[in-house]
């Protein structure tokens, strides 16, 4: 069984000085070269077995691009093994005076060959240009070679299959970032843990199927992740389970401030979200109360906040407006002592309406869910290039958390810990998919799940359902509704019997 520290390695990500400083601090205990060997053992494997799916091992052409450091090292070292197993390994190195010399020695002795062209045949591409040790975008020598190697022909497929070793090249460890050219990877295979650029931002599009190796790092991973990445099974812990005794209110009644005579649909689509939550009961406070009560007969409807009787989270601001009944609106529902999500028109209404400063007296949670136009406002800059820095400190100055949305969502709280859903796609960027996002999120927040952990399980269902809806066709909000109620946790009735 893994230890709980290396488990933690394989889902959470750390930062390049805290990877170094565990890598020297596990390298003082064992003998010189072993990490580098446990990586490359763990690369060639991988490397192995897509040989193995793709006509199998002997034979079979592999080219290393190789860089100057380590990470040239590890691809040496990898192809030295595979050259041992009957595979004909190529290395073209960028810089043939600066290669790493033992990884280079190896794979001569091995039976491997130093070449100065991409060949015309390669069936699969091992990116070793560079890892932790990235700087910028890649280098123009660089991307060329990485581009020919992708327009190599294989003996199956149409182009090579590319493994990307620790990094893609081209891609900022620490953030995601991809300022410039980068290797576009099918599966990149991860030494000792994830990096925070493999999950989240343009790197994680770059990095294709991420596999962590355990190279035995997790016990020396001092510092706290940069971020973790949720699981199936933390949104399914997290999911409140119904007693054997509840009521609706015990299971959490969770208010709709959303929608208005212009967008009555916005305020359908929270409903349709929060019902495929875990409360007990739905209330709807505005102008689109016709509307609601066709979808859904089963919510009780009133025309304001005020009159909306007993709620344990409220959702505001969903198709709401920005009008004075639109700010009246989110002032109620930021009087009220309870969990909020606030979303789309009340986040341009906490700016435009100088309300952004009730959130830091509120004492009840708040989760603010800007998408990258509602950040710009709210924090009066763009999210940049590291999104995980941005939602930290919005999260710290608003002291909500925060849910950025992107195709990697981030969540932050205000003390820092963050999380990231693997499961965005394409697919969930249509409109009305964000009011069923913030209708789920409501309805965990009714259901008592702490803000933090409801926004990540949110995230990572709409995601799923939105992957769910997208495999049926074209996928439009009320689809990723419906999926939703299909990809949420089984609570399951207690056993009659036992329980
Ligand atoms: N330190 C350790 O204990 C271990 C390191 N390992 C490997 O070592 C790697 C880190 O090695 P290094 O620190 O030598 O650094 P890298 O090999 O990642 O980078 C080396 C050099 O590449 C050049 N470079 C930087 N940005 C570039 C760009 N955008 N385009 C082209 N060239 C660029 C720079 O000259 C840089 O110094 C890890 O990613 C991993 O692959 C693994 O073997 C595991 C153990």
């Amino acid at each position: 069984m893994l230890s709980l520290a290396v488990m933690d390695s394989l889902r959470a990500a750390y930062r390049v000085a805290d990877v170094r400083a565990a890598e020297a601090g596990l390298a003082a205990t064992v003998p010189g070269g072993t990490l580098m060997a446990r990586a490359a053992a763990g690369l060639a494997r991988r490397c192995g077995t897509l040989l193995g799916e793709s006509g199998g091992r002997y034979g079979a052409r592999v080219l290393l691009l190789v860089g100057v450091g380590d990470n040239g090292g590890d691809a040496l070292l990898a192809g030295a093994r595979l050259a041992r197993q009957g595979v004909a390994v190529g290395a073209l190195p960028l810089d043939p005076a600066r290669t790493h010399a033992a990884g280079l020695a190896a794979l001569r002795a091995a039976g491997g060959r130093v070449v100065d062209a991409v060949p015309d045949r390669v069936d699969l591409v091992v990116d070793g240009i560079v890892g932790l040790g990235s700087a910028g975008g890649l280098r123009p020598a660089a991307a060329a070679a990485a581009a020919a190697a992708r327009a190599a022909r294989p003996r199956a497929g149409t182009r090579p299959v590319v493994v990307a070793a620790d990094l893609p090249s081209g891609v900022a460890p620490d953030t995601g970032d991809v300022p410039g050219a980068a290797v576009p990877a099918d599966v990149t295979v991860a030494f000792g843990c994830l990096k925070p650029g493999l999950v989240v931002g343009a790197g994680a599009r770059c990095a294709g199927r991420v596999e962590v190796v355990d190279i035995g790092l997790g016990p020396w991973l001092r510092a706290g992740p940069a971020l973790r990445v949720a699981t199936e099974a933390d949104v399914a812990r997290w999911w409140p389970r119904p007693g054997r005794v509840t009521d609706k209110y015990r299971r959490g009644v969770v208010g709709l401030a959303t929608g208005s005579a212009g967008y009555p649909g916005a305020a359908v689509l929270s409903a349709a979200g929060a019902s495929a939550g875990p409360a007990g009961m739905l209330r709807y406070a505005g102008p689109a109360r016709a509307a609601v009560l066709a979808a859904h007969p089963q919510v009780v409807a009133t025309g304001a906040v005020a009159e909306a009787g007993r709620v344990q989270a409220w959702v505001c601001g969903c198709g709401l407006g920005t009008d004075a009944a639109a700010a009246a609106t989110l002032r109620a529902v930021l009087a009220a002592p309870v969990p909020a999500v606030l979303d789309a028109d009340a986040l341009t209404l906490l700016v435009d309406g100088g309300m952004a400063d009730l959130l830091r007296d509120r004492a009840a949670g708040v989760v603010l869910t800007p998408h990258d136009g509602e950040f710009r406002r709210l924090a009066g800059a763009d999210p940049g290039a590291d999104r995980v820095d941005a939602a930290q400190r919005l999260a710290a100055w608003t002291r909500c958390v925060v849910l950025l949305k992107g195709d990697r969502t981030v969540v932050a709280d205000p003390a820092g810990e963050t999380w990231v859903s693997p499961t965005g796609t394409a697919a969930l960027a249509s409109a009305g998919t964000g009011d069923v996002l913030a209708g789920l999120l409501g309805a965990l927040l009714a259901a008592r799940v702490p803000p933090l952990r409801a926004a990540v399980a949110a995230a990572y269902l709409h995601g799923r359902a939105g992957r769910a809806a997208a495999a049926a066709g074209a996928v439009t909000a009320p689809d990723v509704a419906a999926a939703l109620r299909r990809v949420v946790p089984r609570t399951g009735e207690p056993d009659p019997v036992r329980d």
